[in-house]
């Protein structure tokens, strides 16, 4: 997993020149993430997300922590662009992107489960983005054989999903979501799918694989040792989706997890 000498910040393994991404996308420099006053609602009016300001910077991994509907889920889904702001801005590298749609906004998302395709190879799978940006068939197979080892599943590259463990699974989801080169990427409960033992090991393998790939990164969680290992800082989404003053609601973060070592 993540054997690579590149293990400090910011270093992202064969990285693309600032200023032009393999998409297309106008580049800029590196600013990380910023939410500013995100209010973000679902079709029929249910607002979770309430005045949320939120700073990342460049390379910073964060986990959002908060209690079951506080709004976690619903804070990603609106800097992805999958559903509506209806109030602030959301910043991606200082280009406020309410304009942007999802696919060209530069964020890539892993899920509980990994929603992986079921009928593509782990190689496939890694390259599906990369397919879906038109990069050139050589440059794919460097990217994708780059992730798989980073990942530690270099073995496994032509082997069906189907066929994976539940922890391989995720490892091929993140290595997916970071073939791109995303400016941004999103990780919802991305360890709770699995059982405990795995997860412990998984954390610290995630947290390695972000730092190497330098990435800007929001983990959900509700589990505060887990956001502990994968992430630099952890912020608690209170009541009303904005984050919730030290000690509100809910256990001392500086006291670590509960017994079942679970945020709710
Ligand atoms: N599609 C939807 N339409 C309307 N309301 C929704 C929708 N999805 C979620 N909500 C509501 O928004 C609120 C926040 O949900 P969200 O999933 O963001 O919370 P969460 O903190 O991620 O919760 P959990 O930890 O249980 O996953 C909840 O009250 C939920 O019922």
């Amino acid at each position: 997993m993540a054997r690579t000498t590149r293990t400090s910040r910011g270093a992202t393994p064969d990285p693309a020149p600032r200023g032009h991404d393999d998409d297309g996308r106008a580049g800029r420099d590196p600013a990380g993430l910023r939410l500013r006053a995100l209010s973000v609602a679902y079709p029929d009016g249910t607002t979770p997300v309430r005045g949320l300001d939120l700073e990342l910077a460049p390379g910073e991994i964060v986990a959002l922590v908060g209690a079951s509907g506080s709004g976690k889920s619903t804070v990603l889904r609106g800097i992805a662009g999958l559903e509506d702001v209806v109030g602030g801005v959301v910043e991606i590298d200082s280009e406020d992107v309410a304009a942007v749609p999802t696919h060209r906004r530069g964020v890539g998302m892993v899920f509980q489960d990994g929603q992986l395709f079921p009928h593509r190879s782990v190689a496939r799978n890694v390259a599906y983005g990369l397919e879906a940006a038109g990069w050139p068939r050589e440059r794919r197979r460097a990217r994708v054989a780059e992730l798989l080892e980073l990942v530690d599943l270099a073995e496994l590259a032509e082997r069906p999903v189907q066929s994976l463990s539940g922890g391989q699974a995720q490892r091929v989801a993140l290595a997916r979501s970071l073939a791109p080169r995303p400016r941004v990427l999103l990780l919802d409960e991305p360890l709770s799918a699995l059982d405990a033992d795995l997860r412990a090991r998984l954390a610290v393998q995630i947290r390695e694989v972000l730092r190497a790939a330098g990435v800007t990164a929001v983990v959900v969680t509700h589990d505060l040792a887990e956001a502990a290992v994968m992430a630099d800082r952890t912020v608690r989404l209170g009541a009303g989706g904005r984050l919730a003053a030290p000690g509100e609601g809910e256990p001392d973060e500086g006291a670590g997890p509960g017994p079942d070592g679970d945020a709710r």
